[in-house]
C-alpha cells in the first residue's frame, strides 16, 4: 500500500532524510520511532505530499511521487483523498460544528451528496464515541475529544492509508489514553483495510498496536521489525523506553 524507497530530503544543506525506506501493507499498523529530529514527521509529511523530497520514490496505492519532481496539483489532491492525516494539534475548522467538520471531506473532497456525507460522518463519530457532540464547536470540546473528531474526519473519506503524527503529545495523560484507546480499536479492526502509520513517543502504546516498528535515526531507517525485537534489551529502540 505504502512503499517509500530510498527517500532523501534536504532542508537547506541538512540531509533530514537519508535514503529512508519503509513498506506498509493494507491493514497493517507501522510505527516510526527514534530520537528527536530523526526525520519521523518529515517522512510522514512526504508520504502524503505535504513536503517534497529530492531523491527516491514514494508509492501510495496507484500514486507515485518521485524525488526532485513537483507532483501535478491534481495528483496531490487525489493523494490527500487517499491518505488521511491526524496531526498533533487537531487542525479542526473552529467555526464549524463537529458534524460539519467530519462531513467536510466527503462533501468537498469526494463530492458526496449531503445525506450520504452526513450518514458517513455520524457513523465515524459514533465509532470514536462522540455521537452526542454533533452540534458542538471544536472550542467546546476537550483536547482528547477534538483529536477524536480529527480521527473521525480522517476516516470519513474512506482513506487507503491514515498517518498519525504524534496524535497524543499535546494531550494530558488521561486524554492521551482516551485517544490511544480509539487508535487501538482501529488498529485491531480486521475489517478496516487501511494502512496505518503512527509517529509516537508513547512507547507502551506503540508496543501494543504496531505490527512493525521502523526505527529512524538521522534520516535513515536503521531497523524494521516487530516491537518485541525493536524494544528488546539491547535492541535498536531499547533506549527510547
Ligand atoms: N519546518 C522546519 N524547518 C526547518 N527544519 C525543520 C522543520 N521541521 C523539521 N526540521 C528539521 O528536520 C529534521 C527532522 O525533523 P522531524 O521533525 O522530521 O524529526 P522527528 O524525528 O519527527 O523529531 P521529533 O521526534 O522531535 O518530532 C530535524 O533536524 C529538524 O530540526
Amino acid at each position: 500500500m505504502i512503499r517509500a524507497t530510498n527517500v532523501t530530503k534536504f532542508r537547506g544543506d541538512t540531509r533530514v532524510l537519508d535514503g529512508a525506506s519503509i513498506e506498509v501493507q493494507k491493514g497493517q499498523v507501522a510505527a516510526l520511532v527514534g530520537p528527536s529530529g530523526g526525520g519521523k514527521s518529515t517522512l510522514l509529511r512526504c508520504i502524503n505530499g505535504l513536503e517534497e523530497f529530492q531523491e527516491g520514490e514514494i508509492a501510495v496505492g496507484a500514486f507515485a511521487l518521485r524525488g526532485g519532481e513537483t507532483p501535478p496539483r491534481d495528483t496531490l489532491l487525489q493523494l490527500r483523498r487517499t491518505v488521511g492525516m491526524v496531526f498533533q494539534q487537531f487542525n479542526l475548522f473552529p467555526h464549524m460544528t463537529v458534524l460539519k467538520n467530519v462531513m467536510s471531506g466527503p462533501v468537498h473532497a469526494l463530492g458526496r451528496a449531503k445525506d450520504e456525507a452526513e450518514a458517513a460522518a455520524k457513523k465515524w463519530l459514533d465509532r470514536v464515541g462522540l455521537s452526542d457532540k454533533h452540534d458542538a464547536r471544536p472550542g467546546q470540546l476537550s483536547g482528547g475529544q477534538q483529536q477524536r473528531v480529527a480521527i473521525a474526519r480522517a476516516l470519513a473519506v474512506n482513506p487507503a492509508a491514515i498517518l498519525f503524527d504524534e496524535p497524543t503529545s499535546a494531550l494530558d495523560p488521561r486524554m492521551a489514553a482516551e485517544v490511544m484507546r480509539v487508535i487501538d480499536d482501529l488498529a485491531g479492526d480486521e475489517q478496516l483495510q487501511v494502512a496505518m502509520v503512527i509517529v509516537s513517543h508513547d512507547i507502551p502504546a506503540v508496543k501494543r498496536i504496531a505490527d512493525v516498528v521502523h526505527v529512524l535515526e538521522k534520516g535513515r531507517v536503521v531497523h524494521s521489525g516487530p516491537a518485541a525485537e525493536a524494544f528488546a534489551p539491547g535492541g535498536p529502540a531499547a533506549a527510547l523506553e
